[in-house]
């Protein structure tokens, strides 16, 4: 992750202004030129994704968002496209006027927006009403506008951002574009990637408006995209115990699924020996259905010390229940030294019982346990998902990573990644399971926990769209089993 290529770097809003007024000030590209470019980049997408579009409605705000719209606007109609352009405002200033003086040059006219007035008969609509300035949910009779474009059934394009869609938090504060192509423009803002974007963004292009590399060197960007990465290949004459040995912790009475789930996803990414401390119940049904996986009753503690002694990595909480034997388990294993996965109940307890690691570690919440562990309401988690997990692994000590559509990895030092791949099929039961054997086993495999959690999170995301290829509905977890060895081989796609 050392060598983050301004294409897979992620940007705050504030950041990409500064690369915006570095562009103007100290590369000397005028503003207007810039928005010149973001024109031609946004057609150039258009007519890439709808060749056969003649007769556009462009929609623009009265910010420079607006003024790539005049000037998208401009440069279509003089290739001979039909523009249908209404302004929110008959006011602009600066750049957008220019431009707004552009289109009508170009022999537009500007429609001032009126909800009363005819809907615009275009093949493609372009979204050029807010961009990164987006300061506040859009109110009516604008959000009812936003409404329209999104049942209108004509695909839309959104300039740099889908308008309403916040650009730095990836929340929405209201009502949102749902764009088919969003072209975003210099860099990639960090909203993009996370939260509720994915409903919103449609397939993201960043265009870098022909910027010279210089620009993006040595400015701060705040977080990074996971990139497709291979693993290091085994050595020929590896033993299993040179590739560690996981120890899975759960799996209360009936949640004996959840330790096979996560002890399997282990095997399947590479862990050597993997054992399960769970319920004496469960133990013949593990060994009969995977009987490469050890499995072994423990009633507490006194059993759990010497499994734990015998393992290097442990995965704890799978199905663990919060009970007296799920707590007794849990002080256990955190009073061990061995580096480790914290999930599901193993993140709950830890709620109750906040501690902070000096191992490596790696804790797996979703929305819901972020905020019991950071004592908030879910909504002040998804409110800035950035801040959520940056606090949790500066709180715990421990590379956190946060679920949800672009699951963020972060660690105490602050450095975090954002994961693009994944799909809805994978919000279904024994999932989280599955990461955290995946995860588990690239620990036990030698990785540093954010390793493990990069390497982890990109796998199970990639494994669940190469399972997805065949229905996102009724995916199941273990379908993620055999894309996952392929993936840790090489094989299969990013
Ligand atoms: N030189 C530059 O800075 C460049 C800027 N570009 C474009 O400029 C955009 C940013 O421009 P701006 O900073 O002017 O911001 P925007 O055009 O995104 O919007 C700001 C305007 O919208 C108003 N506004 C924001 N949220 C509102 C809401 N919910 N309801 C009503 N009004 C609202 C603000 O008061 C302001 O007038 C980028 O997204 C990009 O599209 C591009 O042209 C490339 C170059
Ligand atoms: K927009």
């Amino acid at each position: 992750m050392t060598d983050t290529d301004h294409r897979h770097a992620l940007y705050t809003v504030e950041q990409v202004r500064a690369l915006d007024r570095r562009a103007i000030e100290v590369l000397g590209i005028p503003g207007f030129e810039l928005m010149r470019r973001a024109a031609a980049a946004g057609l150039a997408s258009l007519r890439r994704h709808w060749p056969q579009a003649r007769r556009l409605a462009v929609w623009c705000g009265p910010g420079n968002n607006g003024g790539d719209g005049y000037l998208l606007g401009a440069l279509a109609k003089e290739a001979g496209c039909q523009v249908e352009l209404v302004a929110l405002s008959g006011q602009a200033t600066g750049d957008a006027l220019q431009a707004r003086t552009a289109f009508e040059f170009a022999g537009g006219r500007v429609h001032l927006f009126d909800p009363t007035a005819p809907w615009p008969d275009a093949d493609v609509h372009v979204d050029a009403l807010y961009g990164s300035g987006l300061n506040r949910a859009p109110e009516a009779p604008v959000a009812g506008l936003i409404e329209r474009i999104n049942a209108c059934g004509k695909p839309v394009l959104a300039l740099d951002v889908p308008s309403g869609l916040n650009a730095d938090l990836g929340t929405c504060p209201g009502v949102a574009v749902r764009a088919v192509v969003t072209v975003c423009f210099i860099a990639a803002k960090r909203g993009l990637h996370t939260g509720v974007a994915a409903d919103h963004v449609g397939r993201l292009e960043l265009d870098t408006l022909q910027l010279p590399e210089s620009l993006w060197q040595d400015q701060p960007h705040d977080a990074e995209l996971l990139r497709a990465s291979h693993l290091p290949p085994r050595l020929r004459v590896a033993h299993k115990g040179d590739n560690g040995h996981l120890l899975v912790i759960g799996g209360e009475h009936g949640m004996a699924g959840a330790v096979r789930l996560c002890g399997e996803a282990a095997l399947r990414s590479g862990a050597g020996l993997v054992s399960v401390a769970t319920h004496e119940a469960h133990v013949p049904a593990l060994n009969a259905g995977r009987p490469e996986l050890m499995a072994h009753g423990v009633n507490g503690p006194q059993a759990l010390a010497p499994l734990i002694e015998r393992s290097d990595v442990l995965a704890v909480g799978p199905g663990l229940g919060q009970g007296a034997w799920g707590h007794a388990l849990w002080l256990t294993a955190l009073d061990s030294d061995r580096p480790l996965v914290l999930d599901a109940d193993g993140l709950n307890l830890l709620a109750r019982e906040p501690r902070r690691f000096e191992r490596a570690a790696v804790l797996t919440p979703h929305p819901g346990e972020a905020a019991r562990l950071l004592g908030v309401e879910i909504a002040n988690v998804q409110a800035d998902r950035f801040a959520a997990a940056r606090e949790l692994a500066r709180r715990h000590g421990a590379v956190v990573v946060l679920k949800g559509a672009g699951s963020l990895i972060a660690h105490p030092d602050g450095r975090l990644a954002v994961c693009p791949w994944g799909n809805p099929g994978m919000a279904v039961a024994g999932m989280g399971d599955v990461l955290t054997g995946v995860i588990a086993a690239q620990l036990a495999q030698g990785a540093t926990a954010w390793e493990a959690a990069c390497l982890g999170v990109g796998l199970h995301a990639r494994a669940g769209d190469t399972a997805a290829e065949a229905g996102e509905r009724g995916l199941l977890a273990g379908d993620l089993f055999d894309p996952l060895r392929r993936l840790g081989n090489g094989l299969g796609h990013a």
